[in-house]
């Protein structure tokens, strides 16, 4: 379970959220400017906010001046937006990344099981300028999901998709949930994708949610 409690002063207003997320797919709604990303980014450990909890799976990842365990212990998978692949790595160093350096040697059956059951083994060895909107979608996925994460936050991730690359984004999302159970929060824009996808449906306004 994912479970929120935590407030940070924007420059127009303050972000104030508690949530709890359990093996559900929660939708996040709302306005431009919102606090949507921010809130990601704060469970991600990439944004401190000014106080509050947040805990996974009964660890406590942030309390206050407390305790704060940086993104690559948190357990978070991330895919954002434009996916933000390294564009001078190959498909399978992209992947690897999300591992260090030992785990890497040791789990390289591992990583070809996640390319494997991405459907894009075909394409390790390209660059992401070689590869299509769709399969840079699938490469920002298997590097969300190689290490085994205990959350997942996605930002938009259908949004630069054509409307068939964006029907299979939908299916591999719900095989993923299926799959891996584990909270996963999406954030979108489109109406339609929240309703088809979503276990929860919330909208934030001004950095609350209601
Ligand atoms: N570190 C920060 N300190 C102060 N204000 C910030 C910080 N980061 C973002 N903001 C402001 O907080 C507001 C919310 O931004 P955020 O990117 O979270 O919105 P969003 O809902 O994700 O928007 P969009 O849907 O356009 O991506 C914006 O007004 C932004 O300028």
């Amino acid at each position: 379970m994912l479970s929120i409690d935590l407030h940070k002063q924007l420059s127009h207003f303050k972000l104030d959220v508690q949530l709890r997320i359990h093996h559900e797919l929660v939708v996040l709604l709302g306005r431009s400017g919102s606090g949507k990303t921010t809130l990601l980014n704060c469970i991600a450990g990439l944004s401190k906010p000014d106080g509050g909890t947040i805990s996974i799976d009964d660890q406590c990842v942030y309390d206050g001046n407390r305790v704060f365990i940086p993104p690559q212990r948190r357990g978070v998978g991330y895919i954002f937006q434009d996916y933000a692949l390294f564009p001078h790595m190959t498909v399978q160093k992209n992947v690897e990344y999300a591992l260090t350096k030992s785990e890497r040697a040791v789990q390289r059956n591992h990583v070809d099981a996640v390319l494997e059951t991405l459907g894009i083994s075909h394409l390790r060895k390209s660059k992401p300028r070689e590869i299509s909107g769709g399969e840079k979608q699938r490469v920002a996925v298997a590097r969300a999901l190689v290490r085994r994460p205990r959350v997942l936050l996605m930002d938009e991730p259908f949004s630069a998709l054509d409307e068939w690359s964006k029907e299979e984004g939908y299916g591999l999302l719900e095989s993923v949930q299926q799959d891996w159970q584990i909270p996963i929060l999406l954030v979108t824009h489109n109406y339609r994708e929240a309703e088809r996808l979503g276990d929860r449906l919330i909208y934030m306004e001004e950095g609350r949610l209601c």
